[in-house]
């Protein structure tokens, strides 16, 4: 048996008036972590939520916040993020290349699990060091999108990408990010993806439960030959 399936439906396709029962119905749907995307309006184009809505979110569930922090200076980030009450922390390669092994050290003493993440353009191996290193990562989330916005088209050549990590990592939690729906999670599971996020694939569907099924299903039926 791989590694376990993770649906982590993107909370950025909600109705943010409404994030508390908007996370709750997605629970109730049968997702495994709610996926928080944190955007600096820097770092990419778009302006989203900070530490002050993942510590209103945290009054009302327990569930496991998936924060992926599209920021420029995600230090910044830590002691904040942290004290609301997230639960992972993955921040990009390319504005950590200084800096990574402290981030980690600060994230995991804050009590987060600590990601990678990193954009279409930039070459896998730039994370191995990263999930190597004395002071490892325990995700890498393979960018699918150019970060910034929901909704755009999965970019199928960044599969590549998750087949390297997987054959190098058997055990390594990889999370892709961006157009994933029924369409294209059969590309995602069979490269050895576990953790899908997906915003507007299941926010926009009639049925979020069966789209989250579906997808949990491809994983599931991939992780189990390895
Ligand atoms: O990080 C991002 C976008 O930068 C994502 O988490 C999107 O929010 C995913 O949305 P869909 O592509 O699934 O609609
Ligand atoms: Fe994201």
């Amino acid at each position: 048996m791989g590694v376990e399936a993770k649906i982590a439906p993107s909370m950025l396709s909600s109705d943010f008036a409404n994030l508390a029962s908007e996370a709750q119905r997605m629970l109730d749907c049968g997702a495994d972590w709610l996926h928080m995307d944190i955007m600096d309006g820097h770092f990419v184009p778009n302006l989203t939520i900070g530490a002050p809505v993942i510590e209103s979110l945290r009054k009302h569930t327990k569930a496991y916040l998936d924060c992926h922090l599209m920021v420029t200076n995600p230090l910044d980030y830590v002691e904040p993020l942290g004290k609301a009450g997230a639960s992972g922390f993955t921040f990009h390669v390319e504005v950590s290349r200084d800096n990574w092994g402290e981030l980690v050290q600060r994230i995991k003493s804050k009590g987060m699990r600590p990601g990678v993440s990193l954009k279409p353009g930039t070459p896998i191996e730039e994370v191995y060091p990263l999930v190597e290193g004395e002071y490892p990562v325990e995700m890498v989330l393979v960018m699918t999108v150019e970060p910034g916005f929901g909704g755009q088209k999965f970019m199928p050549e960044t599969m590549d990408k998750v087949r390297a990590l997987r054959k190098k990592y058997p055990s390594l939690d990889i999370e892709v990010d961006g157009g994933l729906g029924p369409s294209t999670i059969d590309m995602a599971a069979s490269a050895g993806a576990n953790c899908i996020v997906a915003g507007s694939s299941v926010f926009g569907a009639p049925d979020s439960a069966q789209v989250i099924s579906l997808m949990r299903k491809r994983v599931e039926e991939v992780q189990k030959n390895y």
